[in-house]
């Protein structure tokens, strides 16, 4: 198992969000007793956590354990056969998938979402779209409601590509980019419709070392800066104990093990089921 902190990402939390995480009371996200089941498999059983304001969860567990089917009930892409799901209090079940994004859920894919044949700053551009309150028919007939959200989306889309430092590739198309650009592309565009909550699935797959640590710098970043709660799934534990606040570890569709990052590392079941499972 790789746990070691990745040199130096931790020690680049800023003070201002250790204040954010002592002060952290309200959940922003509540997953209650959530069952899931699949025929006869039963995915998740039981499971509850809360993920409170400002903080970085990190979900884990070994090939199987659960990680993308809850990850799927908080987009909304799977109903839980029972338990519930509350955003800031109020429960997601009754929503569709379409809209999270207006509710505050944001969300990456784990094989990059962007649109490739669209320019860096068009798909920030079409993230903000979300976020901005125009509408088909006012767009279509070129109102000046219109034209004044479109000025607010551009000036929104280069806000998000100064702030995370795209703006060298921002006017090229995203195929031909790197992975790792691709990846940060992704996440400006899930921030551009400013989710209260960010879904992270698993953003390390396919980097190299340096973009892991990159990476962990963007997500400590749009944390402290951004304004947003995260629910980091990963099988990088490295990444996972170096930028998460807490730790949820499933095994078998159950919850075994929640707390600090240390105390996940030294926790017997979560070592038994990790050593158990074969995983990394
Ligand atoms: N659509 C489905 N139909 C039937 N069984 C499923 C379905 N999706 C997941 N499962 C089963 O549910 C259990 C949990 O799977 P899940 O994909 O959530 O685990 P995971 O922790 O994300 O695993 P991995 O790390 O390999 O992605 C597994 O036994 C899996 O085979």
């Amino acid at each position: 198992m790789g746990w070691a902190d990745p040199k130096g990402m931790r020690s680049r939390m800023s003070a201002a969000a250790d204040d954010i995480r002592a002060d952290a009371g309200q959940p922003v996200i509540e997953v209650r007793d959530v069952t899931v089941r699949f025929g006869g498999v039963l995915a998740l059983d039981g499971v509850s956590f809360d993920i409170r304001a400002g903080a970085i969860l990190g979900l884990i567990g070994p090939n199987g354990a659960g990680k993308t089917t809850l990850f799927n009930c908080l987009s909304r892409l799977y109903t839980p056969s029972s338990g519930d799901i509350r955003l800031l209090g109020r429960t997601i079940l009754r929503q569709p998938a379409h809209k999270m994004a207006g509710m505050g859920i944001g969300r990456t894919f784990q094989n990059v979402a962007s649109f490739h044949n669209l320019t860096v700053r068009d798909n920030v551009r079409v993230g903000a779209h979300s976020a901005s309150r125009s509408n088909v028919a006012s767009d279509a007939l070129r109102l000046p409601s219109a034209r004044r959200s479109e000025r607010e989306i551009d000036r929104a889309a280069q806000e998000l590509i100064d702030w995370l430092e795209l703006g060298e590739v921002a006017d090229r198309l995203v195929a031909g980019l790197p992975f790792g650009w691709q990846k940060r592309v992704e996440l400006a565009r899930a921030m551009a419709a400013k989710p209260k909550l960010l879904l992270l699935d698993e953003p390390a797959g396919g980097l190299n070392h340096d973009e892991v640590q990159e990476l962990g710098g963007l997500i400590l970043k749009v944390r402290d800066e951004g304004d947003v709660t995260v629910l980091l799934v990963e099988h990088h534990m490295g990444l996972v104990m170096s930028v998460s606040d807490r730790v949820v570890v499933l095994n078998f569709g159950r919850k075994i093990a929640e707390g600090t990052p240390e105390e996940m590392q030294k926790h017997p079941e979560v070592i038994s089921a990790y050593l158990g499972g074969g995983d990394e």
